[in-house]
């Protein structure tokens, strides 16, 4: 049964009770919306504690996010700043971990989000000995770290900055969170030098600032970059180091060591020193990607069954939005996207922690794997979530773009995803290098990693669908997808090889193959999404009705993706024209399925409307109402000085003349 009571969200209730045309949406669920917000979260205790942390913050001032969009850059940091203090209090207090469900209550609004990407790197790159010593310290908050990696000029790790051992380390500009004001550690990535031989990119912590006054350390200067599309809470600053001396034991030394002689040790892999962005590629996936993708879902969708203009047919009331199959179009793919993504999150958090497993006992077999697979779905995930908020953005009309919609500000935040842990471009060349190696291993015979041995698969056959149900048949649209991935790298390694053969230079070669190797990538990726998406969905109970939802979800993601890439499935003639229409008439067939269950299926995301803070996608609808009260609260509805000092002398003589 679908929640009907306001009670449950107080701040909801303007009028104190739900507009009828909400209402009416969640009377027909056709699945339990209870039960599938269990599933989302990992089961009914998961939902829990999760519940219990969103009410301990939301019933605390300190975490009001109320007036948030009327604030400005200087009072969103020191806002967050007093929160993530606070926070740190009150996780003492209740007992809460730095990884339990806290951070995600706290929606993100808190500073310090890059202390735990330093803690993350000293965890999984530090010795046992290094661990000791720091994540006390930067649990408790006795200092606050950052992330300094990207270089003025530079996206790439450390082309510039040397730490030399025993001597100094050179100037570093990169893009930092929390640096401005906050940090008073960061984990700088530079290449090691020892007795005048480069050894690469190693991970160093470097203390930027006293622990007793907050000044500067010698050879260091920092400062904000300057105002930004959205993160006005964090004060991504830069970072100069000049002659900065600090100790050896300073490097992060899990796997790699300098000895006092000098003498350099290594366990495994070089590219172990990239692990962190590994991990953090995976890990922002669910926080900072999908999460704005669902909130922006929830408000489009409930703003599309409050929101009523013009009519279906003629003499009827004017229809809700949601009924037209355009405005479905826009939003129903974003909600399946949603959803399969939530599930491949899950496939590659499984992978990341069986693979740091794997890593732990000095086993390395894993990482090519794990590296492409988080470099592709980041690249992919983000592309694809942001590209989803900007369209329930659009979908919302003129009230999308006001701020109080909580739109632009989800927009503004997620796109960010798009360039930082590695621009997406470069990171679908990741991906790609790993499938060209692949591919050829494969054709030659060799093993390859599980999520690649389809490579060696080569089929030339054609699709078997003869009517439009059979392309409701996930073996039928998975095999096309694979078919596409494998026919885009094979074609793109075959290019790539002629061009080899022919003289090019290996690396003019590349290049010349970069667009088709980004299409091979993404290919790659959406296949195994959807596979992945099909599989989760026959494991799936079939009571409570959430198998039946979610495979007709699964059904419109991959059909989503074939009809909005025909090309790419015409292009061999794998799948003919007359099936790319009836993979049309299944496609729009499913969207007016789907359209009846698109209010529940967003209320099983379970936001509480503290979370959402939108005046468009609160739990009543009372969307118009909200709206007004909302705007109500802009400063500028004060008498500004403009008038005064502009305005009255412009109007001044109007009066004598009319
Ligand atoms: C908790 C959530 C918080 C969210 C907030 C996030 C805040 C943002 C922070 C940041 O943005 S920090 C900066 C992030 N910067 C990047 O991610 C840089 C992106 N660039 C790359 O990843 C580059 O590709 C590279 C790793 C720097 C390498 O570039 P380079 O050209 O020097 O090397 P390649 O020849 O391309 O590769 C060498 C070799 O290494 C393999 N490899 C690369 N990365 C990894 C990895 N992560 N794991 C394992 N292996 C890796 C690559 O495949 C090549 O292997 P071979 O093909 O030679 O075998
Ligand atoms: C909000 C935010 C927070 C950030 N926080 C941090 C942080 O805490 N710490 C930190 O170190 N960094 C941080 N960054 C920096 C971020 O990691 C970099 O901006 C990112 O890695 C991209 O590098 P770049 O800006 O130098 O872009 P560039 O690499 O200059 O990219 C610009 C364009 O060039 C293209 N391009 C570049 N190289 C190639 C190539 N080899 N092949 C094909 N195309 C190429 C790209 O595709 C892109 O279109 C942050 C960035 C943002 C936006």
């Amino acid at each position: 049964m679908a929640l009907l009571e306001t009670s449950k969200y107080p701040q909801g209730s303007v009028l104190g009770s739900v507009n009828p045309d909400l209402a009416s949406e969640r009377q027909t669920a056709s699945f339990s919306v209870e039960k599938l917000t269990a599933l989302l979260d990992g089961g009914t205790e998961q939902t829990r504690i999760r519940r219990a942390v969103v009410e301990a913050i939301e019933s605390d001032p300190v975490f009001s996010r109320e007036n948030q969009y009327f604030q400005t850059q200087n009072e969103r940091y020191e806002s967050a700043v007093r929160k993530a203090v606070h926070l740190q209090k009150k996780m003492h207090e209740m007992g809460w971990t730095e990884n339990g469900p806290e951070y995600k209550a706290l929606a993100g609004d808190v500073a310090f989000l890059l202390h735990r990407v330093f803690m993350r790197s000293i965890s999984v790159l530090g010795s046992d000995k290094q661990i000791a010593k720091w994540i006390p310290l930067a649990t408790q908050h006795k200092l606050i770290g950052s992330y300094a990696q990207t270089e003025l000029g530079h996206g790439k790790v450390a082309g510039k900055t040397a730490f030399l051992y025993d001597t100094r380390l050179q100037p570093k500009f990169p893009w930092e969170f929390d640096s401005k004001l906050s940090a008073t550690h960061t984990v700088v990535f530079a290449q090691l030098y020892v007795h005048g031989k480069c050894y690469g990119i190693h991970p160093f912590i470097v203390q930027i600032r006293s622990l007793q006054d907050h000044s500067l350390c010698p050879g260091v200067t920092a400062g904000d970059i300057g105002p930004k599309m959205n993160f006005e809470h964090i004060d991504n600053g830069y970072l100069l180091l000049k002659n900065v001396h600090i100790p050896r034991e300073n490097m992060l030394s899990k796997f790699c060591e300098v000895r006092p002689d000098g003498t350099y040790v290594r366990q495994g892999s070089q590219k172990i020193n990239y692990f962190t962005m590994t991990t953090v590629r995976i890990s922002l996936i669910s926080d900072e990607v999908l999460t704005p993708l669902m909130k922006a879902c929830t408000i489009a969708i409930r703003y599309s069954v409050v929101r009523r203009q013009s009519k279906l047919k003629p003499g009827e009331q004017e229809a809700k939005i949601l009924d037209y199959q355009t405005q479905q179009e826009k939003l129903l793919p974003q909600l399946a996207a949603a959803y399969a993504f939530h599930f491949i999150n899950d496939y590659l958090q499984e992978l990341l922690n069986r693979g740091y497993i794997e890593i732990q006992k000095k086993n390395f077999d894993m990482l090519p794997e794990l590296h492409a697979l988080s470099s592709g779905f980041k690249a992919v995930i983000t592309q694809h979530c942001t590209a989803g908020v900007e369209i329930c953005l659009r979908a919302c009309g003129g009230h999308g773009y006001s701020l109080l919609s909580g739109l632009p500000s989800l927009y503004t935040k997620i796109l960010a995803s798009c360039i930082y842990e590695g621009e997406n471009t470069i990171l679908l060349l990741q991906a790609a290098r790993f499938l060209i190696k692949c591919f050829m291993a494969a054709s030659a015979g060799q093993p390859v990693p599980p999520s690649v041995t389809y490579l060696a698969a080569v089929k030339h056959g054609k699709c078997p669908a003869k009517n439009k149900l059979d392309f409701l048949s996930p073996d039928i649209y998975t095999e096309a997808y694979q078919h596409v991935a494998v026919r885009l790298t094979s074609s793109t390694a075959e290019k790539l090889q002629d061009l080899i053969q022919s003289g090019v230079n290996k690396h003019d070669a590349w290049n010349q193959c970069t667009v088709q190797l980004v299409q091979a990538a993404k290919a790659h990726c959406h296949y195994i999404a959807v596979k992945n998406f099909a599989e989760t969905v026959e494991k799936l109970e079939t009571k409570a009705g959430i198998q039946k939802i979610m495979k007709h979800l699964c059904d419109l993601f991959a059909l989503h993706g074939i009809f909005s890439n025909t090309g790419a499935f015409l292009h061999d003639g794998y799948t003919s024209p007359a099936q790319m229409d009836m993979v049309t008439a299944s496609y729009l067939d499913l969207l007016a399925v789907i359209r009846k269950d698109a209010v529940p299926l967003v209320d099983a995301f379970d936001f509480t409307d503290k979370t959402l803070n939108s005046a468009l996608g609160s739990y009543d609808g009372q969307v118009y109402q909200r709206l007004y009260q909302w705007a109500q609260k802009s400063p500028t509805n004060q008498m500004s000085p403009a008038y005064e000092t502009y305005l009255k002398p412009l109007l001044h003589n109007t009066l004598s003349k009319l």
